[in-house]
């Protein structure tokens, strides 16, 4: 008998798409009915992109993975009816799902205003502060908690022969999202956009426009080079380029695997003391699985045992710690914590540890802003002007804050 075919696109490359395939061939292993099919479709924007295409060609896969900003696009998609529903996906399967196993900080961040759950939580991530122990430990100094420290230190190790001591990749994610919520700070009114599609941005406020010039000086000053947009500049860390690097908690798989010639650990973000006295919470990263119509009822049935699969503790544990996204269920966590894994492997419990810092606040929750995938590459735009030596911070956020609310306003008219 033929087994029944689901599509997953996703958007792992590398160490993280061999992973992700073996979730699919161990799916398929266990039972005879479905045959899911894993197919890597590019980075993040690129799987987005080609989904909705293939949405209006009728050719849509049953499952994609996207980027947690893009969800407030594939969020009126349902709206559209375009999408289906993980709750219902899940009821409609007969398959017990309890939303409150999950992180509240995940869950709140996928579901619509009612409540319900839209895509499934798969891969979370948030971002930390990768450092090269060897170099710290060369140069004399202690891994910095504040932004003062971190320019001194910066300062130590350069002195000390470091090229580049400081550097960060996914920059609007990390140096102006997360560094909005860690010091409770809105990116934009309406709860970050939480509250409805008029939201505008406000990122250009003091502090963000002091903490971008801050970068810029350290650039000016020798101690930070720009390395693009996404995670290019992962080797000049992994190569001893880069003392500090800021990005995701998903780097650690890689790391394990490839830096062999140096110690490295990760600390929280750094605090900026003339704007908080103590940080807030850090804001997830990462993507979930959005299910999309169109499909035939025991393919839907196929998918959502695949997604209750993916679910179980004990994928997500191994999936936590073998890639650094972080333990999304409570089981998870409870399953890693039995097993040793943050006690064997310091550090690794960083990003959860920010992301349950505080109850998180309208500030901190997250975002949910309309085209943001968009006005990503504005503020990627504007940010490079400010590292080229083109625009100050303040022109920057300015317009990348101008160009940004014309983005907005078009999701508004689109949608309202
Ligand atoms: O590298 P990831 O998967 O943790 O994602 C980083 C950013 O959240 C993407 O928007």
């Amino acid at each position: 008998q033929d087994r029944v075919e689901i599509n997953f696109w996703h958007a792992m490359g590398g160490q993280l798409g061999e992973r992700v395939d073996q979730f699919a061939s161990d799916f398929n292993a266990m039972q005879d009915t479905y045959q899911v099919n894993s197919i890597y479709q590019g980075n993040y924007t690129e799987t987005m992109t080609t989904a909705v295409a293939a949405f209006r060609a009728g050719e849509q896969p049953h499952i994609v993975q996207v980027f947690e900003v893009g969800t407030a696009t594939m969020m009126s998609a349902a709206d559209n009816g375009a999408i289906y529903p993980v709750h219902q996906l899940m009821e409609d399967a007969g398959i017990e799902f309890d939303e409150a196993s999950y992180i509240s900080g995940v869950i709140s961040y996928y579901s619509d205003t009612e409540g319900n759950l839209l895509s499934l939580p798969f891969n979370s991530s948030t971002p930390v502060m990768w450092y090269n122990a060897d170099m710290f430990e060369a140069a004399g100094v202690e891994v910095p908690t504040t932004w003062d420290e971190v320019v001194e230190a910066s300062r130590a190790l350069k002195a000390n022969g470091v090229e580049s001591p400081f550097g960060f990749g996914w920059q609007s994610w990390t140096m102006i999202e997360n560094y909005s919520a860690w010091h409770n700070i809105p990116l934009g009114t309406m709860e970050n956009g939480f509250a409805g599609v008029g939201t505008e941005f406000t990122f250009n406020n003091d502090a963000v426009v002091n903490h971008i010039q801050r970068i810029a000086d350290m650039g000016e000053e020798g101690l930070f080079t720009y390395g693009g947009r996404r995670g290019d500049s992962r080797g000049m860390f992994v190569n001893g380029e880069v003392a500090m690097w800021i990005n995701s908690s998903a780097y650690y798989g890689g790391f394990v695997n490839d830096i062999t010639d140096f110690e490295f650990g990760q600390a929280m973000l750094p605090l900026d003391t003339d704007v908080a006295d103590a940080p807030q919470n850090s804001i997830i990263g990462g993507a979930t699985l959005w299910v999309l119509q169109g499909h035939e009822a025991d393919e839907y049935q196929g998918a959502a045992e695949f997604l209750a699969f993916l679910s179980t503790a004990e994928q997500q544990a191994d999936w936590a710690g073998s890639t650094g996204y972080v333990p999304i269920t409570t089981a998870a966590a409870d399953l890693m914590t039995e097993q040793g894994f943050f006690e064997e492997n310091p550090g690794t419990d960083t990003a959860i540890e920010q992301l349950s810092l505080n109850e998180p606040t309208p500030a901190s929750r997250g975002l949910r802003f309309g085209n943001f995938v968009q006005i990503r590459d504005v503020i990627n735009e504007e940010l490079e002007a400010v590292w080229s030596g083109d625009k100050t911070a303040r022109e920057a956020m300015d317009a990348a804050v101008e160009r940004g609310n014309d983005l907005l306003r078009r999701f508004e008219a689109a949608n309202s």
